[in-house]
Order: structure tokens, then sequence, then C-alpha cells
């Protein structure tokens, strides 16, 4: 069974129309006119169980609308949905139990009390056996370590803590899919990268599927192996992160940094019989574009090992993920764009190819 079927989905919201002046306000009092807007316009997408997908797009694209209906908060004009087998709006009271939802900008919480309580009222809605609920619970408050915060009140939590928390909160009752809608919003890169491992780990151990709905490409990065991107309501974009990375961003760059003026032919010569091309920024700087499938260590050896060229710096551009994104929103498409050097971005790949992918 898939976790989620979607098929031809669409909504479609009503809209009070405002009209200008006091005119137009009095005529609003007995009669108002309205505007349809179409959030979702007939997407059909399917998410086998234990895979993690990352639902993006650009704020209004219609990411929210999508989750909303797929967690049973708002009801499709058309189209069909299954989710664990559930019609999410028919069904919810069974449906609830497979599903663990966080919204990043929003709590499940209740504010004023511990933390704990907050649990033990959750496991009362869901009706979690007593036993579950400890030996869940202690799994939980184990792997993100949150023994120290059991007792606080939600209020005096920190915004790490909090959504820490909140993961809690929606796994307690061991749902076999995860929506997280922006789970990673204004939190810093130590938490973020504590949640990404968490969230691998879960889906690893448990086999959970989980949608994500993020503005942060590195969640993307570190966390889906599949990407859906969605502009206008329309999905243009349904497969792997890598191959959208190799299909748009199809080259990279290498900037060079000279001691001693250098002109167009000078930089050429240094690289004939390479399939590269160079562009030189002033008398002093010049950029070579390479495909991805070219070696760094290849195009560099060339250059450095020339006596006649006196370098004084490096700095080597990777295609940015941000970047691609951007570019495809630009064109409405994902199909290959015609210029792929345009793409390479000005992050330096050594910079993103450390450590950190957070
Ligand atoms: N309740 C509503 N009534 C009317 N229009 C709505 C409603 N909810 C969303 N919309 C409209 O539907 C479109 C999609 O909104 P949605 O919130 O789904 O986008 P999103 O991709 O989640 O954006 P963001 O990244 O900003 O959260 C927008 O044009 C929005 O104004």
């Amino acid at each position: 069974m898939l976790a989620i079927d979607v098929n031809e989905l669409r909504k479609q919201f009503r809209v009070q129309k405002n009209r200008e002046g006091l005119s137009g306000a009095l005529k609003d009092l007995f009669k108002r006119e309205h505007t349809e807007v179409t959030a979702v316009k007939d997407i059909s997408f399917q998410i086998p169980q234990g895979e993690i997908c990352g639902y993006i797009g650009e704020n209004g694209a219609g990411k929210s609308t999508t989750i909303k209906m797929l967690t049973g908060i708002l009801v499709p004009t058309s189209g069909k949905l299954l989710v664990n087998g559930f019609v999410p709006y028919k069904d919810r009271e069974k449906f609830v139990h497979g599903i663990g939802v966080v919204f990043g900008q929003r709590s499940q919480l209740w504010w004023d009390i511990g933390v704990i309580e907050s649990f033990r009222l959750l496991r009362k809605v869901y009706r979690v056996g007593e036993t579950d609920f400890q030996r869940r619970l202690d799994e939980l408050v184990e792997t993100l370590q949150l023994q120290e915060l059991l007792n606080r009140p939600v209020r005096k939590l920190s915004l790490g803590q909090r959504m820490r928390c909140e993961l809690v909160a929606a796994l307690l009752h061991n749902p076999s899919i995860l929506f997280l809608d922006e789970p990673t919003i204004g939190l810093d890169i130590v938490v973020k990268t504590e949640i990404r491992e968490f969230l691998k780990r879960l889906n690893r151990e448990q086999g959970t599927t989980i949608l994500l709905t993020t503005h942060d490409l590195q969640d993307i990065e570190a966390l889906c192996s599949r990407v859906i991107m969605l502009d206008d309501g329309r999905i243009i974009y349904d497969g792997g992160l890598e191959e959208l990375k190799a299909r748009w961003g199809k080259g990279r760059e290498i900037q060079f940094q000279f001691n001693d003026p250098v002109s167009q032919l000078d930089v050429s010569s240094l690289t004939s019989g390479l399939d590269v091309r160079w562009t030189l920024e002033n008398e002093l700087t010049a950029k070579v574009w390479f495909p991805r499938e070219m070696n760094v260590s290849e195009v560099l050896s060339r250059v450095v090992g020339q006596a006649n060229m006196d370098i004084s710096d490096i700095k080597i551009f990777e295609t940015n993920t941000d970047e691609i994104v951007r570019e495809i929103y630009r064109s409405g498409s994902a199909d290959a764009p015609k210029d792929l050097s345009a793409l390479t971005d000005a992050a330096p790949a050594l910079a993103a190819s450390g450590a950190d992918k957070s």
C-alpha cells in the first residue's frame, strides 16, 4: 500500500472582494463580490512507505494547502486522495492515529503547563496505552535529550528546545507518516543538524514516511532522496535531488587571481584540448567553467603547473541548490536550461564540500 496517493487534487478558495472607498464598503455591506483562488491545480503524486520526500516551492505555491488536505484539515475541491489507505477528511478518527504533524510556526503543546503534562494529554487524545506511552516517551526523550526540559512550561523553552518537544508530541502515538511543515525554521545550525539526524534515524530504524515542506534546501539535501517542486499550484518537478542537480547544475567554476596581467589567449592556452570555457573578469582575474563530470584536479593541475603564471588566490564555485530552484522558478519549467554555465553559483565549493551540510 502506498503511504500517500494523490490524483488530480485541486483546491479552490472563495475569497471575498473588498471594494474601494466608503461607497465600496457600503456596497459590500449589502452585496458581497467573490473571486476564486486556485491554490492547488490538479496535482498527482504517489509516495511509497518509508520514503522521505521534500515538498518545496516559493511562498504561495500551494504547499501548506496540500499538507492541510493530506492531514484532513481541508476538504479538496476535486480529485482523489488516500493517506495510509484513508480519505483524510472523511475517516478522521481512524486516520489521525497513523499520522504525526509538526507545523514549525504553530505549536501543539499547551503553553503554560509542563512539557510532560502536554505529552500526557496527547496520550489521552491518541488513546495510547500507558506502557506503550512510557516506552515510547523514554526512547524519544533519550534520543532528543529532553530529560531536563520535561517539567518546564512550554513558554520557557527556547525555539530549538520547543521544536524537539514538538517532534516528540507528533511521534508519541508511533505514526507511520510524519508531515513536517518548516520544521527547522528559525533554528540555529546546531539544532537544525540535530533535528535532521533525528529524522534520518527515525526513517532508518522505524521506516517512517516523511513529507517535508521547507524553504531550507539544506534540509532537502540532508534528508530527501526525492523532491516534489510546486509552482503556482502545479508540480513542475518530481524526481531525485541528484538528478535535479545533474540536469540543472552541469558545471563548476574555478576563479584564479593572478599576480600579473593575463589575456584571454594566455588563459585559454593553459587548458587547450579540455572542454572548458574561460571568462576574463579583469586583467588579473579569470574564471574557468568546466563540466560536472570533469575532475577539479584535471583543470587545476593544468593551470597551477605553469611556471609563467603566478597565482595569488583560487576559489572553486559549485552549483548551489537554491540557485537551481530559483532558476527553475524563473523559467517555470524543470527542463534543462540552454546556458548551463549561467547556473554555477557564488558559493565556494571548498566551503560547501566541507563537513557543514547544515
Ligand atoms: N484559506 C484561504 N483562503 C483563501 N486563499 C488561500 C487560503 N489559504 C491559502 N490561500 C491562497 O492559496 C495560495 C497557496 O497558499 P499556500 O499557503 O498553500 O502556499 P505555500 O506554498 O504554503 O506558501 P508559504 O511558503 O508562504 O507558506 C496562495 O495564493 C494563498 O493566498
